[in-house]
């Protein structure tokens, strides 16, 4: 069974609902899943006070996610707010930590996709994608964009081909249907690429060496991944 992990942060729930979507879409298409929140930074930039206040007792049974979940997973979604034309420093601190599994190796290979949510049109959700796609590169990530030929990319509320974006037009929870379908849409691709992927790999004796945290302490002596 191809295992998903799907990792986001979110302040006012747009993140979360597409997030939970892309949950339900992957354990349809047969996948183990598991949803979770990334770690809260010690000063979270909060505008909608109330909203934060119910996400957070919406989320507060979601696990925190960690390394052992990143090494877990065949298949990974990361969801993310827009902040100034970026993911959420939630997101970039989580993707910081990642450096002991990274690193050595144990996340190549896998498949990742990224969705945004932002407040307007045409500011930044692609490129907070984008953003995140380079740590992917990093992590010698399949990425898995969205394209644009499914005819759910083609309504008025979605078309990006880099990955499912909602407009909260600054409301919490206010994910359009449209968004939905599309979120769903990328759930499956990812969960069909996974699969096709583990198939192709087993099947696949590879030449690679990946290093090891050892070789690396060895060379890099004062390197330290606390
Ligand atoms: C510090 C900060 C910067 C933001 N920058 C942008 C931005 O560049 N573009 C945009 O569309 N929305 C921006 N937003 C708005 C959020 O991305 C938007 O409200 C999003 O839907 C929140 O997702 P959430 O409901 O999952 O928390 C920003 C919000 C904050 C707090």
């Amino acid at each position: 069974m191809t295992k998903v992990a799907i990792i986001f942060h979110s302040r006012s729930g747009n993140t979360y609902q597409l997030a939970a979507a892309a949950a339900d879409a992957a354990a349809k298409a047969g996948a183990e899943t598991r949803l979770l929140k990334v770690g809260e930074l010690p000063d979270p930039m909060v505008l909608d006070k109330e909203a934060y206040s119910e996400l957070e007792t919406d989320t507060a049974d979601l696990k925190v996610a960690t390394l052992e979940d990143l090494v877990w997973a065949d298949a990974i979604m990361i969801g993310t707010p827009v902040h100034f034309g970026l993911p959420a420093p939630q997101i970039i601190n989580f993707i910081d930590h990642s450096g002991p599994v990274a690193i050595p190796g144990k996340l190549v290979n896998k498949a990742v996709t990224v969705f945004a949510s932002g407040s307007a049109p045409h500011s930044g959700a692609q490129t907070t994608i984008l953003a995140v796609h380079n740590s992917l590169c990093h992590w010698g990530s399949l990425i898995v964009p969205n394209g644009s030929s499914v005819e759910i990319l083609g309504s008025e509320n979605n078309g990006s081909p880099y990955g499912t974006c909602s407009i909260s037009r600054h409301e919490a929870n206010n994910v359009h249907e449209d968004n939905l379908r599309a979120i769903e849409y990328q759930a499956l691709r990812l969960v069909e690429v996974a699969r096709a992927y583990q198939i192709g790999l087993q099947q696949t004796e590879s030449a690679i060496k990946y290093v090891t945290l050892d070789d690396l302490t060895r060379k890099f002596p004062r390197l330290s991944m606390n």
